[in-house]
């Protein structure tokens, strides 16, 4: 579509950060371009800050990943357009309303809690695309056709360029060729997200009478390999910090990217990459009347590929598996049996079991986890 074709829209403009002084998490800056320097001591030294960030709490900042601030910038003005610009007809609401149960999060999600749009109001608003979705424009809001070649442009990037390029980091922290997760372990044919998905999300101030309600999305891991979040100025998006047990904020950086690592990566690596644990809480009090507008994009495995440790590491032979947390389950019901299943019965089973109602809570050396069990695997995050 030509663009002197697109409507006028507004532009996305960066509301103002918080004044106040929060107890933010130290998370390593990774500087993706080093990765082609030709300083054998960048190339390590960057290395290294990916070990210690994996180790330590999953997440890290990527900076130099080759998208400019007004390219990203632009991508929020579209996301906003999309949520905030009335584009989305009533009667789209209810034709491309997500269906969670049948474990795609494809479409509208009102602001109704998740799955069947019945719940009590949440104040989260997204739409999420799917690769068959974004090639059907009956699966797609009509006042986003303008802009999907953006959109396809800007994510086909994000998933082929940019995380290709970290999946490369991670690929040699285990020691294996470049390529070797991104030609095994990522789905990465069709189009733009492959198997994974790309959201915008919107998360509006809590209705008057509920502003108290601190938690947006509760403590949780991503079930896929990489989520790429871009980091936006409304802080709300904590990590658990394992080592002081207790959740910090992630502070503000302008134009970075913040990555964090699902339960695939956690259990293709035998434990060695945990998943990151995070959550979504209100926005401090100077923030807390402002909409939070955020893009993400959630990588996934091949479906075919079996979901257990990726053998040929020479790291993983070397260190051995660790059997522990979400992997440490998973080897239980290995060992007793249990029939390795691929990624696509993985992930449906998850998401599936993700909507069935607040997850049962207990405590274990004094600190509050929430206990979620699907097909006999229990994963605890605290809450
Ligand atoms: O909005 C964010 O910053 C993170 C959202 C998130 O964790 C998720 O959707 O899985
Ligand atoms: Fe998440």
């Amino acid at each position: 579509m030509a663009i002197a074709a697109k409507p006028e829209i507004p532009p996305w403009i960066p509301p103002p950060e918080t004044k106040e002084d929060l107890d933010w998490a130290s998370l390593k800056t990774l500087d993706l371009s080093k990765l082609d320097s030709e300083d054998p001591k960048d190339i390590e030294q960057l290395l290294d800050d990916t070990r210690h960030a994996i180790k330590e709490d999953g997440f890290l900042y990527l900076t130099h990943y080759g998208i400019p601030l007004e390219k990203l910038h632009r991508q929020f003005a579209i996301a906003q357009h999309l949520l905030d610009g009335n584009v989305i007809t009533e009667e789209e609401k209810k034709r491309l309303e997500i269906q969670q149960h049948t474990g795609s999060y494809a479409g509208y999600k009102p602001m109704k809690g998740w799955g069947a749009g019945n719940g009590s109001y949440d104040g989260i608003e997204n739409f999420t695309f799917y690769s068959p979705e974004m090639e059907n424009p009956d699966k797609r809001p009509k006042g986003l056709e303008p802009f999907m070649d953006e959109v396809k442009e800007f994510w086909t990037y994000a998933h082929d360029e940019v995380n290709r390029k970290l999946l490369k980091l991670l690929s040699r922290v285990l020691e294996l060729p470049d390529d070797y997760l991104w030609d095994n372990v990522q789905s990465h044919d069709g189009e733009v997200c492959a198997e994974g998905y790309f959201r915008f999300v919107c998360y509006r101030p809590m209705e008057k009478g509920q502003e108290g309600a601190s938690m947006r999305i509760h403590g949780h891991h991503d079930i896929g390999t990489t989520t790429l979040l871009f980091s936006v100025p409304i802080s709300a998006l904590q990590v658990w910090n394992s080592k002081a047990e207790k959740w910090q904020w992630v502070k503000y950086k302008p134009g970075a990217l913040v990555i964090n690592l699902g339960e695939s990566l956690e259990i293709l690596t035998g434990g060695h990459f945990v998943a990151t644990k995070h959550r979504v809480v209100s926005p401090p009090s100077d923030q807390q009347h402002l909409p939070r507008l955020s893009c993400a994009m959630f990588c996934s495995a091949r479906g075919d590929l079996k979901v257990s440790p990726l053998q040929d590491s020479p790291m993983i032979q070397r260190e051995g598996l660790k059997k522990e947390g979400v992997y440490g389950e998973f080897a239980k019901l290995l060992d007793a049996g249990m029939d390795v299943p691929d990624h696509d019965t993985w992930r449906k089973a998850r998401r599936a079991y993700a909507q069935q109602g607040p997850s049962k809570q207990v405590t274990i050396n004094k600190i509050k986890y929430s206990e979620e069990i699907f097909n006999g695997i229990k994963v605890y995050v605290p809450v």
